[in-house]
């Protein structure tokens, strides 16, 4: 059976969704996991876009122990000089090149002839080539490109030692038999195509990228890009997940595998969705909440007589397995340990001792601690700085539907000083907010605000999602507890956190995402 590879961009296109930001402990917990999920190569960023970004591809590179890490790059000297100071410290560092082919963007984008877009192609793969053997080579709105312009651009890079070329529909403008017919010509008429592997990329502008990308790959890819819950520029890129349980359950037809451990794709979607603050739907495919409901009678009472009767693929497969070992307030550090293992968890002791104390707390509060919560507060401590400015004391609220809405909240800073205020608002979340802005004097302008539940039930640990703004930054902020107001607040002093640290970094001058990578025109 092939080996199709597996190159996850969900730090890099993941992170051009807009409305995401990730800092670098963010990205580094995604990493880890993305490496227990197995994926052949991981984008970590585009370095020369900001400090930030650069960061955290070297942060990633310096952490990532067997799996690729990839950095892209325009095909500009300095963005390439950029990407390899930070990939270099990867074990297996790729950098991933990039330039459009298609006369749209060509002419009205880069203002250049397709000769000249040939030998920039050409002399930058040459230049990468200085500093590292694997160069990944991408043909920007190939989807939209001319195929005998493309067919002597590829042949040309794969001359000057390109050993991956990507072949991305960036606009999503491929129907499936399309994009298969692209791949298998490029594959059989460019004469040195054996040289180099093959890689497809594709959108999800017409909800087409996952059959794309499989088309794709019964015409001879052999590594397929895309996201964890196919988040990504607009409409996302082709999810994962999809394309690894496609080729698992239908092996007969596609003689493919990934080398991705399946068990480890509901928790990596988990974690991408929890951290990106992007909700997978319920009806989504492999990782939705429904994807192994049954409703209906009929459907149940085949499911009974015979699971194979509505289901193609099982939830154990993707790791959804029902816990043997059930935490609650009574259970202790052995139990706790072990549920770590089985979920895959491998921390420090420090970081094990301190998820077991918030486990605790959340333990007195619910009766049952299930799996997602824990995957939830382990994750959470991992990512949580100790140098926040700000952490919550106390509050209190009185609110109904004949008084006004009054907050107080005691906020202590990293120094240990505690800070205390009163304020009233339109409703008990406003008049916890407006309490917080008085506090630090930096008032936000809160954008989006959303509340989940981790888990089920009426003692669920619910978490919020906020977003704020100040002048022209954009923060997001999460936080959790079984209080939503408790959440509520955590989320708020979380996006106040974020928002210092970035107007830090921007007084700096050290980062020039002003905005998060959305834009509005
Ligand atoms: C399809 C994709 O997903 S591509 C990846 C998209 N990701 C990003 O854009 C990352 C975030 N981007 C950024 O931070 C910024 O755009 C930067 C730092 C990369 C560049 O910023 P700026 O120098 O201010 O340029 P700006 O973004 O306004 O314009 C892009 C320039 O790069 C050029 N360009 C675009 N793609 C390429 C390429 N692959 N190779 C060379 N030049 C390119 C454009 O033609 C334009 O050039 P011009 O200034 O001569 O007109
Ligand atoms: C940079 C390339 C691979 C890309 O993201 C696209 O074309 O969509």
């Amino acid at each position: 059976m092939r080996e199709i590879q597996i190159f996850d961009t969900t730090l890099r296109d993941g992170e051009q969704s807009p409305g995401v930001n990730l800092n670098t402990n963010e990205k580094l917990e995604i990493a880890s996991q993305l490496e227990r999920l197995g994926v052949h190569v991981m984008e970590a960023g585009f370095p020369a876009a900001s400090v930030g970004d650069f960061e955290a591809v070297k942060a990633i590179a310096n952490a990532v122990k067997n799996t690729t890490v990839a950095a892209l790059s325009r095909s500009v000297t300095k963005d390439i000089d950029r990407a390899w100071e930070a990939v270099k410290y990867a074990v297996n560092p790729r950098i991933h090149v990039f330039i459009a082919t298609s006369s749209i963007h060509m002419q009205h984008k880069l203002q250049k002839s397709p000769e000249q877009v040939l030998e920039i192609a050409k002399e930058m793969v040459r230049y990468t080539k200085k500093y590292v053997s694997d160069v990944q080579w991408s043909a920007e709105d190939a989807g939209r490109s001319d195929i005998e312009y493309l067919k002597r651009i590829i042949e040309a890079v794969i001359n000057e030692g390109a050993t991956v070329i990507n072949v991305p529909d960036t606009v999503g403008y491929l129907m499936p038999e399309e994009y298969g017919e692209l791949i298998r010509r490029l594959k059989t008429e460019i004469p040195n195509s054996h040289k180099a592997r093959f890689s497809g990329h594709c959108h999800n502008d017409l909800g087409l990228a996952v059959a794309n990308s499989l088309a794709g790959i019964r015409n001879g890819l052999d590594q397929v890009e895309g996201t964890i819950n196919g988040i990504g520029e607009r409409a996302g890129n082709a999810a994962i997940e999809e394309i690894a349980m496609a080729l698992h359950t239908r092996k007969e037809l596609y003689q493919a595998k990934t080398t991705l451990d399946l068990s480890q794709i509901s928790r990596t979607s988990q974690l991408v969705s929890r951290l990106t603050g992007m909700m997978v739907p319920r009806n989504k495919a492999v990782v939705g909440a429904n994807a192994f409901a049954h409703e209906s009678g009929i459907h149940q009472d085949g499911m009974l007589k015979d699971k194979s009767t509505y289901e193609i693929m099982t939830p154990e497969t993707i790791g959804l397995k029902k816990s043997s070992l059930v935490l609650g307030k009574h259970s202790g550090r052995h139990a706790f340990r072990d549920k770590l293992q089985d979920l895959g968890f491998v921390l420090s002791e420090d970081l094990i001792n301190k998820a077991f104390e918030q486990f605790k707390e959340l333990a007195d509060k619910k009766k049952e601690v299930t799996d997602a919560d824990i995957s939830a507060i382990v994750e959470e401590e991992a990512i949580t700085s100790p140098q926040e400015k700000y952490h919550l004391d106390y509050f209190q609220i009185s609110s109904g539907n004949s008084t006004i809405p009054t907050a107080t909240v005691r906020l202590r800073t990293e120094a240990g000083v505690t800070q205390e205020e009163a304020a009233c608002g339109d409703g008990p979340i406003n008049a916890i907010y407006n309490t917080i802005d008085r506090l630090s004097g930096e008032p936000l302008a809160l954008t989006d605000y959303r509340i989940r539940s981790v888990s089920g039930g009426t003692d669920a640990l619910g978490e919020v999602f906020v977003r704020v703004q100040q002048g022209e930054i954009s923060v997001n902020g999460r936080g959790m507890s079984t209080d939503i107001l408790e959440a509520s607040v955590k989320a708020y002093i979380n996006a106040l956190n974020r928002m210092i640290v970035k107007k830090g970094e921007m007084d700096n001058g050290n980062d020039s995402s002003r905005e998060d990578s959305s834009c509005t025109l």
